[in-house]
């Protein structure tokens, strides 16, 4: 079943020095309990299709559905979370209130939001921090805490901006892992921004290579591994076979310059 369709999705910036070509032409189909991961060069419209998709930019022309609503009706029924780049948590609430806030927007009861934030403070394994402000804790803690927020609606869809970029290695990995487990726990449908080979390999069933000027799809890779993935997948043969394939599809997008 696809939860998010785009059909020919084009996206035209007006700008002072002329039009900016975003998205030309992006068609893509995304079934319930993907994990689809978009990977291309820096200004290739990734974060602009995942905008698309939460109605936070409008395209030019094309279609898209998600939940079989439009981006706008999705936005307002909270069909998805979205974690940005940043964590972007207010430094004057608690980790708990953070949470708690788009609960109280969307009038949860107290005992429910209290229920909800012990849920998602468990899932992202910061149980016992809630009563912390976020300048106490580490960005990879803080950036948990987001996914936390993203996750506390309980929406199928979360869309992520590149949430572990800013991350160092160690506990990018740890965050991996625990984002696999957090999808099979939920079977979550999730669109993934990263510039990271090996994290849209690690992560994905789906690999969506985009290539710029304009901003296109120019290859998708299905995922031949299995669902189940330790950190060691990532020296099997299978895994270097896919990132290979990645590579070579970012390269083929370069060809067109
Ligand atoms: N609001 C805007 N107004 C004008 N141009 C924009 C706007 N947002 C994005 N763009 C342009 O659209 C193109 C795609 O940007 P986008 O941020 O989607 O790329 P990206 O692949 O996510 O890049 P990065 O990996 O660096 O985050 C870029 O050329 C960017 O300058």
């Amino acid at each position: 079943m696809s939860v998010i369709e785009a059909k020919g999705v084009s996206l035209t910036f007006q700008t002072a020095d002329g039009p900016v070509h975003a998205l030309k032409d992006v068609n893509l189909s995304i079934n319930k309990g993907d994990f689809v991961s978009f990977i291309g060069p820096s200004g290739c419209g990734k974060t602009t299709f995942l905008r698309t998709m939460a109605a936070l930019e409008r395209p030019t022309a094309g279609t898209l559905s998600v939940n079989g609503m439009t981006p706008d009706q999705a936005r307002k029924s909270r069909a998805y979370g979205y974690v940005f780049q940043a964590p972007g948590l207010y430094p004057w609430r608690t980790i708990a209130r953070n949470i708690s806030l788009p609960l109280e927007i969307m009038g949860f009861s107290k005992p429910d939001r209290e229920a909800r934030i012990a849920r998602v403070l468990e899932l992202v394994e910061l149980a016992g921090f809630g009563g912390k402000y976020p300048w106490q804790l580490s960005g990879g803690m803080q950036q948990r805490a987001s996914i936390a927020r993203a996750l506390a609606f309980d929406a199928e869809i979360l869309l992520m901006d590149e949430p572990f970029g800013a991350l160092d290695e160690i506990v990018r990995d740890r965050l991996n892992e625990a984002l696999l487990e957090l999808w099979a726990k939920t079977g979550k449908t999730i669109g993934f921004v990263t510039h990271s080979i090996p994290e849209a390999v690690y992560l994905s069933t789906r690999i969506v290579v985009m290539s710029p000027r304009p901003g296109r799809i120019s290859r998708v890779i299905e995922s031949t591994l299995p669902r189940e993935r330790p950190l060691e997948i990532r020296d099997t043969p299978e895994f270097i076979r896919i990132a290979h394939e990645v590579r070579e599809g970012l390269r083929e997008g370069h060809s067109y310059d």
